[in-house]
């Protein structure tokens, strides 16, 4: 399925629902390539070094850049807010559209691109069709703290939702978590990296499985095990207004 859905990626360019900044292989990051106005501050690519990235992230970023020199991994950028397409894709699964009207959606945006730049959630995310594999470098900020010194474990909860999150969306299209199942087995160092492997487990009719580990640099401790249920939403059934 992965497979099928990254082939249908590359072969169509342009997908209807596109997961966080997701570009067609071999598209480049426009936005990337200049400056910003501030009407275009919210399509900024956050997915690439910032002065806040420490020498791990770096290293990473760059070996798994080289990696993309082959075409064999994508790196996804990443925006405070999705494209405009993919918003409306969205809207079309939501019966009571008084959910997403202008002015709410207006001031929106992504949870873990809402920090000042390296306070928060550092990442970036690449996937290997080759390899059928999603892989998120993630350094938490300080204001992620939750035990003294520690990462909280509700933002570790977060990366992996939203790592393993794109990778549903790379494989079923329009998805909710409907379950996210997390292990913890080692407190994360507040403003350490680490390495978040996530891989497709099964697809059942619209349920898809996904699991992942996150990992310190060096492989060495295995910080949270995770498994989660994405459900493929279908237009205007799925999603229960309150
Ligand atoms: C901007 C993005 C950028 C793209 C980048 C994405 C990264 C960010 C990712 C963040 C994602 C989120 O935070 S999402 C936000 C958190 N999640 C939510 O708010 C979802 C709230 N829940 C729901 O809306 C609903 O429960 C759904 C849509 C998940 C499922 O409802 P439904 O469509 O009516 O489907 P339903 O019939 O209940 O279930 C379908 C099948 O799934 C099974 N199933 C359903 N829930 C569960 C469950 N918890 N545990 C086990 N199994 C379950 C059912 O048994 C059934 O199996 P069978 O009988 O067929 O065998």
């Amino acid at each position: 399925m992965l497979r099928s859905c990254a082939a249908r990626l590359r072969t169509l360019g342009a997908p209807r629902w596109l997961p966080e900044g997701w570009r067609a292989p071999g598209s480049e990051p426009r936005a990337a390539q200049r400056s910003f106005s501030s009407e275009e501050v919210f399509h900024k690519d956050y997915a690439v070094p910032n002065p806040s990235w420490n020498k791990d992230l770096r290293l990473l970023f760059d070996q798994f850049t080289k990696k993309c020199e082959d075409g064999s991994w994508k790196r996804l950028s990443s925006y405070k807010r999705g494209c405009a397409l993919r918003v409306k894709d969205f809207q079309t699964h939501f019966l009571d559209p008084k959910h997403m009207k202008e002015e709410q959606t207006s001031k929106a945006q992504l949870f873990t691109r809402s920090f000042d730049e390296g306070l928060g959630f550092e990442y970036v995310m690449f996937y290997s069709d080759v390899e059928k594999r999603m892989v998120c470098l993630f350094q938490g900020g300080p204001h992620l703290e939750g035990a003294p010194g520690f990462l909280h474990g509700g933002a570790i909860a977060t990366i992996v939702d939203t790592t393993t999150g794109t990778c549903a969306v790379i494989t079923g299209g329009v998805v909710m978590t409907a379950n996210l199942n997390i292990n913890y087995k080692r407190p994360v160092p507040l403003c350490s990296v680490v390495v978040i492997n996530c891989q497709l487990d099964k697809v059942e009719g619209r349920k898809i499985f996904i699991s992942c580990s996150v990992q310190s640099v060096d492989e060495k401790t295995l910080y949270s095990e995770a498994t989660s249920l994405f459900v493929k939403l279908e237009p205007k059934s799925d999603i229960k207004s309150c």
